[in-house]
């Protein structure tokens, strides 16, 4: 298609035009067809069945039309044959037209010439088109030559129209930000690309310094999954976890955006069904928490749970007595603990090996021959007294109390809150370190509790025999409800039809039997996928996303591992912003117990977030950290120094206050401060301002940047070093420092500011 006298912001604008005019059919069509569907009453199981998948189906269909609507086409490729490729946020075909493609969705195969092609491989693209739109209009477009010859043979370089000179991605990086994440779909990079699409189907680790795009390609990564294994994953899931409710607020509108909803966010805190992390362990609380040792500690507390009587009991049985002593106790309980089963599991093996021992009594006193010879009661007598035993409260009560059944949530508070227990359970620990994980608290748990309560999940186990008894009566029910709806339907079949027509007939009962039926009826409670994983604790997922994974202590890496046996996951992090005690600085340590060598390493290189002049003083942080390592190439510079402005302790409040008060641009602004000095400034919050501590602002940026009393970021950690890595590479645009402590030597190169006016203050801020 040469190019006409049209300029070539009209021509997209009508191509645009039209694929909006196709984007309100199909989303008319859904909504027709959807209030059909509504409209609809009984009718066969089978039938309500059918009408409940579709009524899901559209209205899925109209979530993901909605999402796709801003945006809808962002770019095109010119292919060295003529060939045109449209790419945006959803596919659409031409019904009209033979079904040809008028739009690709960006993560199909045909699409990634767009992210991939460079002039050195240009992968039959001779043209790459950024095309920007507000609302329906298109506003710019912005030409890409990588092949310029070709271009020009096909008469492909026309003035592409009023464009801005800045490219797509600059234009992104450069926009004011607002407090929620976006998706990045229109300028992904090819580093990036490569991971978002890797077909590797075991560990995939991302590692790459702050602001590569870890966050946006672990969420790219999830979108494409799902588009990509869409059957597998439809059923089993994607969860993707990260370090905080803050961060999955920020980055919770992503998939959405994307046309994703049916995806699990959780923290680790958060990840134990029915259990949310509301109080905060002090930092040698969550270490110790986090460390592998709790596993052993969790066991000897279950097994100081299953008790054996300092001295014989003596219980009464009808008109008998008997005694359970040491010896009878201590054989049942290695029984039970032979069977290696988890303790309430065992459960059943100890009670009945404690109840043979009380029969035996019994039958003893009641069955003995005196004149000699064998016991006078018979094998059923026996059994009489066996079950009867079985049904006295008191018995049962006082065997019970001896292996008790037990909760995860009520073994963990026991422990923690009991002097006593944790110095049997846990003589691994020092002293201090057993006061420092005792609490006087039994209400609420901790985030480093989450995988604790897990492990204990595991060692107790859930007697649920009862419970499948019950689900497979009322299984085996529905079957039969099933079986006779399939009846009446047989019954009321035509029966004028020839007998040799039949074949060219189907019948719901040719297609469905009765446990499929009843299948299709369970399955109409509906709950999406991430609902029902999020309340099931042995839910396996298809795929596991995890987020700044460096701050996973072994204990939450374990409790991970335990909802992936397929190991088939994305794990996304930076081991130089490692905050958590508990966390990890090295991939194949804390993957090796799971997989040994088996996990492939990406990297990402390029800083998308920070400017060049922050990045310089960022790297004599993480000098300081590693003196071998490099913080990520900036891909812009902001022209506006970091500085550090050196106030008397009393004007330190003041003068912070003096520069948030100055920022009245848009985007966002950040006060990072030191935990001790949380409560000072909460007040300053608003909504586009935030306070935060290192660890609350992790993952997150923003436009600008005060650091408040880096010395005391240092002090409140053992890994302050990181912290302040973090805290510098959060913003976008400008950073400054306020300090009354002397600045930390690693800071030696921000600018001095010795102007303590906050109207200096704010022209500095502004690098006039
Ligand atoms: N290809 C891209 N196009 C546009 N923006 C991008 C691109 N890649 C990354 N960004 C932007 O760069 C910023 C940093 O990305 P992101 O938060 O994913 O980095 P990160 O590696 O997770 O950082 P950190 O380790 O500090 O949490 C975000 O605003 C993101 O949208």
């Amino acid at each position: 298609m040469p190019d006409d006298g049209q300029s070539a912001l009209d021509r997209e604008q009508e191509y645009v035009s039209t694929l909006y005019h196709q984007l309100d059919s199909m989303r008319k069509y859904a909504a027709t067809r959807l209030s059909k569907v509504l409209l609809e009453t009984g009718g066969t199981p089978q039938a309500r069945s059918e009408r409940e998948s579709f009524s899901q189906l559209y209205t899925d269909d109209l979530a993901k039309y909605d999402a796709a609507e801003n945006g809808l086409c962002f770019g095109r490729i010119d292919m060295s044959d003529d060939e045109l490729r449209y790419v945006g946020r959803l596919g659409i075909l031409d019904e009209a037209n033979d079904y040809e493609t008028l739009l690709l969705d960006w993560r199909a195969p045909m699409a990634r010439p767009f992210y991939l092609a460079t002039t050195a491989m240009p992968d039959g693209v001779i043209r790459r088109r950024h095309i920007r739109s507000r609302s329906r209009r298109v506003t710019a477009v912005n030409d890409e030559y990588l092949d310029l010859d070709a271009a020009q043979e096909a008469g492909r370089t026309e003035d592409s129209g009023g464009v801005g000179t800045e490219s797509a991605l600059l234009a992104a990086l450069n926009a004011a930000r607002t407090g929620h994440m976006n998706d990045i779909v229109e300028t992904i990079q090819s580093e990036q690309d490569a991971i978002i699409r890797s077909d590797h189907k075991s560990v995939l680790v991302v590692q790459g310094g702050p602001g590569t795009g870890k966050t946006a390609v672990a969420l790219h990564r999830a979108a494409y999954l799902l588009y990509t294994y869409r059957q597998q994953l439809a059923k089993s899931g994607v969860l993707i976890i990260g370090p905080n409710a803050t961060f999955l607020d920020y980055i919770g509108q992503v998939l959405p955006s994307l046309g994703e909803t049916g995806v699990l966010l959780s923290t680790i805190g958060d990840l134990y069904p029915g259990v949310r992390a509301t109080r905060e362990d002090s930092l040698r609380a969550a270490e110790l928490k986090g460390s592998l040792t709790m596993v052993d500690v969790l066991k000897n507390a279950v097994r100081d749970r299953q008790l054996v009587p300092d001295e014989t009991i003596t219980l009464r049985f009808e008109s008998y007595e008997v005694s359970l002593d040491r010896k009878t106790v201590t054989r049942a309980r290695g029984r039970a603990r032979s069977s290696r089963r988890p303790h309430n599991l065992a459960r059943p093996i100890f009670v009945s090996s404690v109840i043979d021992s009380l029969t035996d009594q019994i039958a003893t006193t009641i069955g003995s021959n005196v004149v000699g010879g064998s016991n006078l009661l018979s094998r059923d007598d026996i059994a009489d007294i066996r079950d009867e035993m079985r049904s006295d409260a008191e018995v049962m009560a006082t065997i019970g109390g001896l292996w008790p059944e037990l909760s995860p949530q009520e073994v963990l508070v026991d422990l923690l809150a009991s002097d006593v227990r944790l110095s049997t359970a846990a003589q691994q620990f020092a002293a201090d370190d057993r006061a420092a994980l005792l609490t006087s608290e039994r209400r609420g748990f901790t985030p480093a509790d989450a995988p604790l309560l897990d492990e204990l999940a595991e060692l107790l186990g859930v007697d649920d025999a009862e419970e499948r008894e019950r689900n497979q009566r009322q299984w085996r029910a529905q079957i039969a409800d099933a079986q006779g709806a399939l009846d009446i339907l047989t019954g009321s079949a035509p029966q004028d039809l020839e007998d040799e027509l039949d074949p060219e007939i189907l019948m719901a009962y040719d297609l469905i039997d009765a446990s499929q039926l009843a299948q299709r009826q369970n399955s109409g409670v509906r709950l999406t996928t991430a609902e029902r994983a999020a309340g099931d604790r042995t839910w396996t997922y298809g795929h596991v996303i995890i987020d700044e994974a460096q701050e996973l202590s072994e204990m939450a890496w374990r409790m991970v591992m335990r909802r992936i046996p397929n190991r088939w996951i994305t794990v996304v992090g930076d081991v130089a912003q490692t905050g958590d005690p508990a966390g990890t600085t090295s991939w194949q340590r804390i993957l090796e117990p799971y997989v040994a060598r088996r996990w492939k390493l990406a990297e990402l290189t390029v800083n998308y977030r920070t400017p060049a002049e922050i990045m310089g003083i960022a790297q004599d942080v993480l000098s300081a950290i590693d003196p071998a390592a490099t913080v990520p190439r900036s891909v812009r510079d902001s022209g506006v120094p970091p500085w550090a402005h050196s106030v008397d302790a009393a004007a330190l409040e003041p003068i912070v206050r003096d520069y948030v008060a100055a920022e009245t641009g848009p985007g966002q602004t950040a006060v990072i401060v030191p935990k001790e000095l949380s409560a000072t400034f909460a007040d300053l919050a608003s909504d586009s301002v935030s306070v935060l501590t290192v660890r609350e602002a992790k993952g997150l940026e923003f436009d600008v940047v005060f650091i408040v009393e880096p010395a005391q970021v240092l002090d409140e950690s053992p890994r302050g070093r990181n912290d302040l890595y973090v805290a510098l590479t959060r913003a976008t645009q400008r950073l400054g420092v306020v300090h009354s402590r002397p600045l930390p030597t690693e800071l030696a190169g921000l600018v001095d500011s010795d102007r303590n006016d906050a109207a200096s203050g704010r022209s500095i801020a502004a690098g006039n």
